[in-house]
């Protein structure tokens, strides 16, 4: 039984936090910025991942065998205006990446609604959802939202268009509704 939004959505009170690098998960969050209304903000490194698939795939799996939290460029200084907190991210390495792990480090999110989405090549969220609750012990979060079956073919980085788009676009309505999130 999912759990419903509690506090009273109103214009400006909404926040959309994504890491994305090759654009699913900003689609998304666009998606939902269209749908909800809210500030969106893309959250940028201090010294930003190789471009190289091999490379960063390298640096992120030892990124997190010594839980390396990188420095984030992006600051937010009027989180407190936001009473409701989308939270987007890939799956890397079945897991959250290390820079939202740094942003719910940094941010207190205690007493926020507080919802998830993530896109992934096939496999799943992992355990970005658990890390979620645990970096945000006193937040109200609600269910999140992760497409199925994203799957990346052979150099296609970038899946949200078409027939995916429009899927993904009807996905995102109902899993708002079904928690409660009022649309425009
Ligand atoms: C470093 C790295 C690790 C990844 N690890 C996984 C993984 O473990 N499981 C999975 O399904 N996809 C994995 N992916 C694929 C991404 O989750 C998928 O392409 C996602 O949609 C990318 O989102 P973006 O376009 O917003 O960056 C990984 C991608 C990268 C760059």
């Amino acid at each position: 039984c999912a759990q419903k939004a509690t506090k009273k959505i109103t214009e400006g009170n909404v926040l959309i936090v994504y890491l994305s690098r090759t654009n699913n998960t900003k689609t998304v969050a666009e998606i939902i910025q269209d749908k909800v209304g809210g500030k969106l903000v893309g959250l940028e490194l201090v010294n930003p991942y190789p471009e190289n698939y091999k490379e960063i795939v390298a640096q992120v799996d030892s990124e997190n065998e010594k839980d390396f939290l990188p420095d984030l460029k992006t600051q937010i200084n009027n989180l407190d205006e936001y009473d409701i907190v989308f939270l987007g991210f890939p799956t890397w390495d079945m897991q959250m990446p290390p820079p939202m792990k740094s942003f719910l480090t940094n941010y207190n999110l205690d007493g926020k609604t507080v919802i998830p989405f993530n896109t992934n090549a096939g496999y799943g969220v992992g355990s970005g959802f658990k890390t979620v609750k645990a970096l945000c012990p006193n937040a109200n979060i609600l269910e999140g939202y992760s497409p199925k079956g994203v799957i990346e073919r052979d150099g296609i980085l970038f899946v949200m268009e078409g027939e995916k788009l429009i899927e993904v676009e009807r996905q995102v309505s109902e899993w708002l509704q079904k928690i409660g999130i009022k649309t425009k």
